[in-house]
């Protein structure tokens, strides 16, 4: 049977396909006479309802969809009737063979006749009174009628099968799959709770491989026969595959889905069985419903089967907030951006500025990055995220830059998650143009792991920034495995040493002389060294007598609000305007 977005989909499409033809009908007949003018409005009305169709339909629940097929059957007998040829006259009758589809394409039984019996006396009535159209023709229209309808309710039959268990009767794992796509929407709009169970018989494979596959297939039909009618209204129970059934309970929260599911093991207190329950969380998606109530019947199995467990663990309630911040006011909701200013080491003055997530959450307090971020990664946020930071700081730079002339250089830290995006690019170019700020003086940062994974998708997408002209540089160097042999070939214009490296350097000579190496090797690569992490005045002068030129670290800054960053520059060493580093 179709699914609401099936049904959608074809209605919208016949009602403007119909619509069209009736339209076209009604121009032929031209100059106009309250004939054209009923032939006219009826088309456009049919294209309307087809457009409506297409765009919500999938909203609608069948008992709508008799409607629309019958109202069809009225439309359609009424241009007929309208058409001042014939010609036009049975050809427009013609169109009730899309009612004839809809009619076994949707509905089973009595509501499928019925809708066919209506089209067909609708198209006859119409034809019967006009006295030019010979009698032969509502017969044909009837017979077409009738042959369209049986060949589509073959079809249909045919198409269900493949969604049937044969062995029990009961949906198979794509039956299920289709109830699922079709209730988890409708209950997400509702608000209604929907619950899903996976059903496992307990070492299976030993009654096959002890009484013989027969015994075993005995076994499946058993249980099924058994809970089919114990079930709950609207529940869908299927094999789910080998000795697995799943079963999804509309309207059902947890506490009762496992309710059910107990009642149903105790329907067969001669087989063990494992079950897995859990209840849509909001967002959720159906594989993420199906995957906590596999996991629930993995623990049910590890705490010595035989038993059920319903798993409520739903989405850290974090994301939730999290999500609600992005999709609505990220400021008030305490999403921040804080800028840890880059230096020169020769004299301390601020050239740039890392833009860093903060959350100070209104009722948690501020949270940590090592919080929120790996969250917003998880629940693929990071992208909203990472562009709502992006945003802020250009804005925030490029205001700088008018109020102060200093113009500093702009460092954001970008996920492989984010660069995978095909639309990153164009989301970088749209932040840049919306505020402003000058591609020339932002730099993306990426980890070093992005370049491990030798992600095609991911180096293409620096390689399409940097033709836009902004700069790379490899964040947390040093902590990865690049072989420095493939550094010739990252698309990178600078490499941020990662603080593990720096604080380090005081306490191991070879470190230091190890250091000197990785200097000599980005100069020579063209790759300009930025030190993070530099804590104390002993690793300031130390970098800066081993000839690293820039550096950032809570030594000469902690990441501060976009108003401190002002006073950052104010107090920088050397009041001559620092040079930003370039790309070279
Ligand atoms: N009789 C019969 N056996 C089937 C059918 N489909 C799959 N199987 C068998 O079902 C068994 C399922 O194996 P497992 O998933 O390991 O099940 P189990 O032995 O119950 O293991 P646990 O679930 O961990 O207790 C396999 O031996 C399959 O060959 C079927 O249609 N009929």
């Amino acid at each position: 049977m179709a699914t609401p977005r099936v049904m959608a989909a074809v209605t919208g499409s016949l009602y403007c396909a119909g619509g069209s033809v009736v339209l076209a009908a009604g121009l032929d007949g031209l100059p106009v006479t309250p004939a054209v003018v009923g032939l006219l409005a009826i088309g456009v009305l049919s294209v309307l309802t087809g457009l409506a169709c297409l765009r919500w339909g999938r909203l609608l629940g069948r008992g709508v969809y008799h409607l629309l097929v019958a109202a069809g059957t009225v439309l359609i007998a009424a241009a007929s009737l309208l058409a001042e040829h014939p010609a036009t006259a049975t050809a427009l009758a013609g169109l009730m063979v899309f009612v004839a589809l809809d009619s076994f394409f949707y509905f089973a039984g009595l509501g499928a006749v019925l809708q066919l019996l209506g089209a067909m006396a609708g198209g006859t009535a119409v034809l019967l009174v006009r006295p030019d159209v010979p009698d032969a023709v509502p017969v044909a229209l009837c017979l077409v009628c009738v042959a369209v309808a049986v060949v589509v309710g073959a079809l249909v039959r045919r198409a269900s099968s493949a969604s049937q268990d044969p062995l029990t009767g009961l949906a198979n794992r794509r039956g299920f799959d289709d109830a699922v796509d079709r209730l988890l929407p409708l209950c997400a709009r509702t608000g209604t709770p929907l619950s899903a169970a996976l059903l496992d018989i307990d070492h299976f494979k030993a009654i096959n491989d002890t009484h013989g596959h027969a015994v075993g297939d005995d076994l499946l039909r058993l249980v099924a026969d058994r809970w089919s009618p114990a079930l709950p209204a609207g529940a869908v129970l299927a094999r789910h595959g080998g000795d697995e059934f799943s079963l999804l309970l509309p309207d059902s929260a947890g506490p009762v889905a496992l309710a059910v599911v107990e009642q149903l093991r105790n329907a067969v207190p001669e087989v063990g069985l494992s079950c897995g329950v859990t209840q849509l969380q909001p967002g959720e998606t159906a594989s993420q419903l199906m995957r906590r109530a596999d996991r629930a019947l993995y623990q049910a199995k590890a705490a010595g089967r035989a038993r059920s467990v319903l798993d409520d663990s739903g989405p850290d309630p974090l994301a939730t907030e999290l999500a609600a911040a992005l999709a609505g006011d990220p400021v008030a909701a305490g999403l921040q951006v804080h800028y840890q200013g880059i230096v020169t080491l020769a004299d301390g003055a601020v050239v740039g500025v890392e833009a860093l997530a903060r959350w100070a959450h209104p009722t948690l307090g501020p949270l940590s990055p090592a919080r929120f971020i790996p969250l917003a990664e998880q629940t693929g946020l990071i992208g909203a995220l990472g562009a709502h930071v992006l945003r802020t700081a250009c804005a925030d730079l490029a205001d700088l830059h008018a109020r102060t002339g200093r113009r500093l250089l702009l460092t954001v830290n970008v996920s492989g998650h984010q660069l995978c995006d095909p639309d990153f690019p164009d989301l970088v170019g749209a932040a840049l143009a919306g505020t402003g700020w000058p591609a020339g003086s932002t730099v993306i940062e990426v980890t070093e792991n992005l370049f491990e994974a030798e992600s095609p998708a991911a180096v293409a997408a620096l390689d399409t920034l940097r033709e836009q002209g902004l700069s790379v540089a490899i964040d947390d160097f040093g902590t990865g495995y690049s072989s420095l042999a493939r550094l010739d070939t990252l698309p990178a214009d600078f490499l941020k040493l990662d603080h593990s490296f720096v604080s380090a350097l005081t306490t191991s000579s070879k470190r230091a002389r190890l250091m000197r190496s990785i200097m000599a090797l980005s100069d020579a690569l063209g790759l300009q060294l930025i030190a993070e992490g530099v804590e104390t005045p002993a690793q300031a002068d130390l970098l800066r007598s081993l000839g690293c030129l820039y550096a950032q670290g809570y030594h000469f800054s902690r990441p501060v609000p976009i108003a401190e960053v002002e006073a950052l520059l104010d107090g920088a060493a050397d009041p001559v305007p620092a040079v930003p580093p370039v790309r070279r």
